[in-house]
This record gives C-alpha cells, structure tokens and sequence, in this order.
C-alpha cells in the first residue's frame, strides 16, 4: 500500500509522515532536502537556479516511485512528484522564473516519466494558511528558507487548492491542520489516525 502526505512548504507532512511510519511501522520515504545540491542556491536566485532544481527534485522523485513500484512494501511517501510538476514548477513559470522554453522542455521529460506513475493509495492533504506555514517555517528554522516570501507560499496555496479540488485518481483524505497540533496532542494526532482508519477501511 502505498500512501502520500502532500502539502505546502511547512504544512506538517515531513512531521506526519514520521509519526504516522512509527505509529504503524510503514516504510517512510522523505524528500530529498539537506542533501539537495540546489535548494539553498534557489532560494538565493530563483530565477537563476529553478531549472536545475526542477530537474534534480524531477530525478529524485522518480527514484523513490520506482522504489515504491519495486518494494511491495507498505510505504508513506512525504510529497508527490506530483506537486513538483503542478505545483511548484507550474508557479516559477507563471511568476517567471522559469522560461517557458524551460518550462516546455520539463513538462516534456514530466510527461514521459507520468506513465510510468501510479497515483498513491491514498493521498493525505495537509491544509494551512499562509500565516501558520510563517509560523511552522520560522519554528523549524532553516536559515535558508528566510527568504521564502507570503507572495511566493500564496501562490502556492492556490495551486495547491486548485489542484486538491481537481484531483481524481485516487483516495483523498483532507485534513484542515491549523486548529491541531498533533506533535504535542495526542487526541489531535488520534483524531487524523480515525480519520485514515476510515479511508483505508476496504484497503487493508
Ligand atoms: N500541527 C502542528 N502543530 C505544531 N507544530 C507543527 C505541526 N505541524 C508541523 N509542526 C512543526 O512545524 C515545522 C514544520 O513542519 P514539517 O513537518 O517540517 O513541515 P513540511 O514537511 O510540510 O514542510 C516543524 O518544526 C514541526 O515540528
Ligand atoms: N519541486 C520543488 N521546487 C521548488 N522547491 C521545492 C520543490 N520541492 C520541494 N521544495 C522545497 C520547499 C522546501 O524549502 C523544501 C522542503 O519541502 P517541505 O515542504 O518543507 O517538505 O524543498
């Protein structure tokens, strides 16, 4: 079985995901953050790095679906390859850091590779408002991310909302994450495990 926790930057997936893979001993697979060649650079020069970390985030999700395909295990995935394409390259092109030739040629590669994707089990949305990510993102405190702008997570709010309200390929569970804490709440955190022991009820 395979699940997905997806969400803006700060949302709570990285959190969750930990959480929920203890909890009932899935594999967990995580986005490839502290080792990303790019990531610090983009948030230097956006407009300068965007291609290169579309490419790299492209090749490292794709890795992890192939893993997924192979394991036969039960997996929780902290973001989908999904949101990179729909996302967050599809926002650097509309705010113009991303050419739209590069932009073309990404959809391209992100085309060929989709066929070979199949959509999660389940997919977990987190749902937070702009000023909640500021706070989460400020708590977790990398330095880094400092320059991440309202504008930019705005955005991204809307893509996010916008792609949620389309998604039809699989299961979908949306959980509005401002009003718990389920790090320090364990009622909070037993309120999302009822909620995805009714989604996964037929899939177990
Ligand atoms: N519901 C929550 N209540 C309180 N703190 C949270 C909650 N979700 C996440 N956090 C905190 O916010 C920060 C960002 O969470 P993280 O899981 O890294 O987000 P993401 O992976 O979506 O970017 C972390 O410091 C985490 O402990
Ligand atoms: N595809 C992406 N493009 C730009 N930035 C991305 C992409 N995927 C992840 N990121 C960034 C956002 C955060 O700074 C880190 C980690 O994501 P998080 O939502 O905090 O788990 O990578």
């Amino acid at each position: 079985m395979h699940i997905a926790v997806t969400g803006n930057i700060g949302a709570g997936k990285t959190t969750l995901t930990t959480m929920l893979a203890k909890h009932y001993g899935w594999d967990a697979q995580f986005e490839d953050v502290d080792h990303n060649p790019y990531l610090e650079d983009f948030y230097a020069d956006m407009s300068k790095w965007s291609f290169a970390l579309q490419i790299y985030f492209l090749g490292s999700r794709f890795r992890q679906v192939k893993e997924i395909r192979e394991s036969g295990k039960n997996i929780i995935q902290d973001r989908t390859i999904y949101e990179d394409a729909h996302i967050f390259a599809e926002n650097l092109n509309d705010m113009k850091l991303l050419s739209d030739r590069d932009f073309k040629n990404y959809i391209s590669v992100f085309g060929l590779m989709k066929s070979f994707v199949s959509a999660p089990d389940l997919l977990i949305y987190l749902k937070s408002d702009v000023p909640n990510l500021v706070k989460k993102i400020y708590k977790r405190g990398r330095e880094y991310e400092a320059s991440i702008s309202i504008e930019y997570l705005s955005k991204l709010n809307q893509k996010y909302e916008k792609w949620i309200s389309e998604y039809t390929e699989g299961k979908l569970l949306v959980i509005e994450v401002d009003d718990l804490d389920f790090v320090e709440k364990p009622e909070d955190f037993g309120f999302i495990l009822e909620k995805i022991e009714a989604e996964l009820n037929g899939l177990f």
